[in-house]
Order: C-alpha cells, then sequence, then structure tokens
C-alpha cells in the first residue's frame, strides 16, 4: 500500500473517534520492556491530538508480584484476583500509584502532552467495598476464601475525569480505590477500566495484554470477533484462564451497559493500539453485544 494511501484510510476513523472517549487498559504484562511501554504511550498521545478523549488506566501485577517475591511474599490468585493482606495492599500501591502511574505521567509529557495521574481516591473516582468471600474449588471441595483487601466496585464518579478531559489532559488511573470509611483497596485493572469506560459513556473500550486476543482452549487461534454469548460459552467451556478472566468479563460488562466496542489486543506489538483505531481490519478480538 502506499504511503498517502495508508494515510487515507485512516480519515473516517479520524473524523468517527474526533471528541469520543476512548478508554485504554494497560496491562501489566505490556508494560515489561519500557521500549514498547513508551511507544504505547507515544500512541496514546497521538490519538489525544487527533481529538480522541484518551484515558489510561494501567495494570502492574507482574511488578507487584516481583516486588513482594524481593519481600520474600508468595502471590496468591484467586479467579485472577490477588489475595491482599496489608502488607501486599502497600506493596501494590507503592508499586501501581507511587511506581507505574507516576512513570506514564512522565512518558506522557516526554511524548508532548500532559498527563495527570490518579488513583481510585482521587476525587472520589472509584468508590469500592471490601470483596465479599469467595468460593473455590480445592481438591473438589468447595471452599470459602477471603481476599483481603480486595475492592468490589460501588461506584465511580467520572467528574474530574471529564473536567480532566475537557480541559485537555490525559488522566492515567491506578487501580486502588476508596472505601466509604476512607481505607484502600485493591481493584482489579480491567474491572476498573470497564467500570470507568461505563461510567464516561466511552465509545471505545481497548484491553492491551501480553497475547494477540481471547484464544481458544488449547491456544492455537485467536477469536477476531466474539459476542457476549459467544464469549459466555468459551467461559463455561473452560478455555479462558486466570488473567484472561477479568478482561472477558470486564469487556462483555462494558458492552452490555452502553459501550459501542470493546477490544483485546496485543500491547506487546509495536503501535497495535494506532492499527486497531485507524484500519479498517484491525487487530485483536472484537467483543460485541450481537
Ligand atoms: N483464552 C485465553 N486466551 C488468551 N489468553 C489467555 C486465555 N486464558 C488465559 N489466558 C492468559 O491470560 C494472560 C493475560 O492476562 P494477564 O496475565 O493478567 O495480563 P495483563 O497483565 O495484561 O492484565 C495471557 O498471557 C494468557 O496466558
Ligand atoms: C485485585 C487485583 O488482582 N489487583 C491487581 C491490580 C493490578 C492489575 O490488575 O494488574 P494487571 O492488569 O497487570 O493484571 C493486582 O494486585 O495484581
Amino acid at each position: 500500500m502506499k504511503r498517502e494511501d495508508v494515510l487515507m484510510e485512516a480519515l473516517p476513523y479520524i473524523q468517527q473517534f474526533h471528541n469520543k472517549t476512548i478508554v485504554i487498559k494497560l496491562g501489566g504484562h505490556a508494560m515489561v520492556d519500557p521500549v514498547v511501554l513508551e511507544n504505547a504511550i507515544r500512541d496514546a498521545v497521538l490519538l489525544h491530538y487527533v481529538g480522541i478523549r484518551v484515558v489510561l488506566v494501567h495494570g502492574g501485577g507482574p511488578e507487584i508480584s516481583e516486588k513482594m517475591k524481593q519481600m520474600g511474599k508468595e502471590s496468591v490468585f484467586v479467579g485472577g484476583l490477588r489475595v491482599t493482606d496489608t502488607e501486599t495492599l502497600e506493596i501494590a500501591q507503592m508499586v501501581l500509584v507511587g511506581k507505574i502511574n507516576a512513570n506514564i505521567v512522565s512518558l506522557i509529557a516526554k511524548c508532548g502532552a500532559r498527563g495527570v495521574g490518579l488513583s481510585g481516591s482521587d476525587g472520589n473516582l472509584i468508590l469500592a467495598r471490601k470483596m465479599e468471600l469467595q468460593k473455590v474449588n480445592v481438591g473438589g471441595v468447595q471452599k470459602e476464601v477471603d481476599l483481603g483487601h480486595v475492592g468490589e466496585i460501588e461506584q465511580i464518579d467520572p467528574a474530574l475525569l471529564n473536567t480532566l478531559l475537557d480541559t485537555g489532559y490525559i488522566p492515567v488511573i491506578a487501580p486502588i480505590a476508596i472505601d466509604r470509611q476512607g481505607g484502600n483497596l485493591n481493584i482489579n485493572a480491567d474491572t476498573a477500566a470497564g467500570d470507568i469506560a461505563i461510567a464516561l459513556k466511552a465509545f471505545k473500550l481497548i484491553n492491551m495484554t501480553d497475547v494477540d486476543g481471547v484464544m481458544d482452549k488449547g491456544r492455537t487461534k485467536v477469536y477476531r470477533k466474539l459476542t457476549v454469548r459467544e464469549a459466555i460459552d468459551l467461559q463455561k467451556s473452560g478455555a479462558i484462564g486466570e488473567g484472561m478472566i477479568p478482561k472477558v468479563q470486564s469487556v462483555m460488562k462494558a458492552v452490555e451497559n452502553g459501550v459501542g466496542y470493546a477490544h483485546i489486543i496485543n500491547g506487546n506489538t509495536e503501535h497495535n493500539l494506532v492499527l486497531e483505531l485507524f484500519t479498517h481490519d484491525g487487530v485483536g478480538t472484537m467483543i460485541s453485544l450481537s
């Protein structure tokens, strides 16, 4: 394809997305390589300058696990959620708010835009309550597990985000919530991104991870398109494993609650974000209502 054709292919999309809100979730596994991360941020800044209201929600699971390991703590996940005792919550806050969030804001500045780092406590953005006990199957026996300081989102207040977007900032959100007693809770970043997309009535939710999309049980093929029904069937068949569980759940919830389109794409492949948005074929898996 000629260079001018590539640019012209983007035009209808640029027109369609102008002034629309797009929530991008940057997964921890797509941020391991600093060069890959910087490229993703540069893409996000490009979207900002073509008139898209860009909101970034980031994870950082692998870095939290690494820090826990350094401190002699083992990471335990139940249904894709980290069991979070008091010390783990402190580590998660340190890594997510203190390190990753601040780094993304700096990269946005380096790429020529203005980012504002937030956690769910800022402006009561993510109000949550402690998650109820989770049922798990241990050797055929049903057990109830307390996940500790893990939150279930009660309410998203998008007021601060809208103010920032209206004034030309790119909000960058760490998945730490506030509860009614002023305490903090650890939230899965996929769930946070999905609920934020719903509250902002986003046009698109794009979840960037380390695989090319949702795959079959044998991990031999990537589904390019899944309806909510098909995604539920895939879940029931056991094809969706840990890590992918909260992603699929959050994108299904998003499209069921007014978000136009939801995508799970590979954030480790350079410029996948712009390819998804500005080319006919797109990339990754698109999840839609029907
Ligand atoms: N059906 C599936 N299709 C693709 N990936 C899957 C599937 N089931 C489980 N996974 C796993 O989910 C992982 C992505 O989740 P996760 O590690 O939590 O990423 P992130 O850090 O981006 O949130 C993939 O690397 C893959 O190992
Ligand atoms: C409750 C819970 O599991 N919180 C996550 C928050 C970070 C996250 O979700 O990071 P990724 O997007 O990289 O997986 C955690 O502690 O790992």
